[in-house]
């Protein structure tokens, strides 16, 4: 592709004209490790390098033109300065790639707790009403039914674009996370459908305040296609906040909440034993039931919902489909015992996730919480407080031990977790560093009507090596389920 239309609509200054004018590039990299013959390299500023000390290395391997932000001179093919770019990496990308997201039924999923679950859900309905749909998020990416593993939430711009272009499916859901929106992986993208979850106390190591959090994520509703829609959960302060800002916009948008006036009325909410939720709108009530338990998974079957509605598909088949959901991989699956105790592994990693995990699991009758977790290395810090005080008012009795390191070394993350027990926690508490044996503890000492909730790594592998030869939470669990069969 000639490299002018790749940089179309972007600012750019290049010192050699006439060579950018029949320059052709066969690609575009924004890591000199992915450069082949004839590629553009996109040189970043990253929070670990820097893509500039890249350049002679991507040159090497074959470049034909450069992009970045410095001043640079005396490079053996073009150099192209822009102001920002990973923010020009989304455009190019989206002109290299013939804009694919203006084609697509695009959905974008935002908040801090339950896009992937939400996401899921839309999915399914969708899919069991025989319309075809990829998927962009934490566990996966699935495009033309295809399941890749995802290495981030949101991928890079170039990456979003690649998938979307190779998509053959009508619909695609994006789950779109604030480091996603700050570093530009959305740039230059369109949505039919945008929908707000919920914003809480986490990412401040990144955000450094809730209202810098709050704006980054508003962010994602300034690429609504021209007619497209906003879903926002307003029974959220910072969603009601968005319904407000939206408005004032003129924004077509759908709030969910509990109260009369939102265009999704929530009037009824049975967390478990049966999941179902009761939806008004136009005065027409409808109850929705749904396998997951809990009041936050509730609210995330009420945005899938609206979402579905405001897709065109039937009342009666989005009410259909939901109640055949099979759940998300970590999303507080539950785990029966032979001696009549559950285990739950579930992916919460902040106070508001753990709080509606034991909660949850105290509305469907458990008797006694025995709560497992840790907290991950070089991430925010200041949410471990909360994290800590709400699983010592609701549990039982809790056990702090490891999450992913991320580098941090053992004994610093040790002597962290005995400081903040002994200052947040109480005596419900015990520490056990190895994750495998702290579950080993919970499940020998379970007894009937226990409920033992591990939280934290969810569907993830575990990143350090522990005693019993398991790479998961559920690996773990199944592996005791095994030995007490033999
Ligand atoms: C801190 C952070 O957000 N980092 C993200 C960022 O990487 P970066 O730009 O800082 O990369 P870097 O390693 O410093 O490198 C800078 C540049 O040099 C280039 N380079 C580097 C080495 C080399 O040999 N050659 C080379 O060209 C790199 O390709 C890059 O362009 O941009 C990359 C591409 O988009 C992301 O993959 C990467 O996510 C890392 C892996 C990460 O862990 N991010 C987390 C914090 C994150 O983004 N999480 C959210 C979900 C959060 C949640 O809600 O739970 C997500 O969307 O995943
Ligand atoms: N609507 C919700 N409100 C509060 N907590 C929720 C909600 N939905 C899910 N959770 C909690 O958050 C955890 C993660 O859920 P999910 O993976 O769906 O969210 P996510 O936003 O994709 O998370 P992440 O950004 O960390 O990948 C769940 O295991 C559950 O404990």
């Amino acid at each position: 592709m000639e490299l002018l239309q790749v940089l179309k609509d972007i600012q750019h200054e290049c010192k050699s004209l006439d060579t950018l004018d029949r320059l052709k590039i066969t690609g575009i990299a924004e890591s000199s490790s992915s450069i082949k013959e004839g590629f553009l390299f996109v040189a970043i500023k990253g929070n670990t390098f820097d893509g500039h000390h890249f350049i002679d290395d991507a040159i090497t391997k074959g470049a034909s033109a450069i992009i970045g932000e410095q001043e640079l001179s005396g490079l053996s093919v073009p150099y192209i300065k822009v102001e920002n770019s990973r923010q020009a990496l989304g455009v190019l990308a989206k002109n290299y790639y013939g804009n694919p997201s203006k084609s697509k039924v695009m959905i974008a999923v935002t908040g801090t707790n339950g896009k992937t679950t939400t996401s899921y859900l839309l999915k399914h309905i969708l899919e069991e009403n025989g319309l075809s749909c990829s998927l962009i998020g934490t566990i996966q990416t699935i495009v033309n039914g295809e399941s890749m593993k995802s290495k981030n939430t949101t991928p890079s711009s170039l990456t979003i674009n690649h998938l979307l272009n190779k998509s053959k499916d009508q619909f695609v859901i994006l789950e779109a996370s604030s480091h996603g929106l700050s570093q530009y992986r959305l740039e230059g993208m369109e949505f039919d459908l945008c929908l707000f979850l919920n914003l809480t106390h986490e990412h401040l190591d990144y955000h450094e305040t809730l209202e810098n959090y709050f704006e980054t994520k508003a962010s994602l509703f300034n690429k609504l296609k021209r007619d497209g829609k906003a879903i926002i959960n307003a029974d959220d302060i910072w969603g009601r906040k968005l319904v407000e800002k939206l408005q004032h916009e003129q924004v077509q948008t759908f709030s969910v909440g509990q109260s009369m006036d939102n265009d999704y009325f929530i009037s009824k909410i049975e967390p478990s034993p049966n999941p179902t939720i009761k939806i008004e709108e136009n005065s027409k009530q409808q109850t929705i039931s749904f396998p997951m338990a809990g009041t936050h998974n509730l609210y995330n079957a009420a945005m899938a919902y609206a979402a579905a509605q405001q897709l065109s598909i039937q009342t009666k088949d989005i009410i259909d489909s939901t109640k055949t959901f099979p759940g998300v991989d970590g999303r507080f699956e539950v785990f029966p015992q032979q001696n009549g105790s559950n285990v739950i592994v579930d992916y919460a990693h902040t106070a508001d996730a753990v709080f509606h995990c034991l909660h949850t699991a105290r509305s469907s009758g458990a008797q006694r919480i025995i709560h497992i977790f840790g907290f991950r290395g070089n991430r925010d810090t200041t949410k471990r407080k909360e994290m800590i005080q709400i699983t010592a008012d609701l549990s039982d009795q809790y056990v702090l031990t490891m999450d992913d390191l991320n580098a941090v070394p053992l004994k610093e993350m040790l002597h962290t977790l005995e400081s903040l027990n002994s200052t947040y926690g109480n005596d419900k508490g015990v520490i056990i560093p190895d994750r495998t044996l702290a579950i080993e503890h919970a499940v020998a000492n379970s007894k009937k009507g226990d409920w033992i909730i591990i939280t934290g790594k969810g569907h993830e592998q575990y990143q350090q090596a522990f005693a019993l030869p398991t790479k998961t939470d559920k690996e773990t669990v199944m592996y005791f389920k095994s030995l007490k069969l033999k």
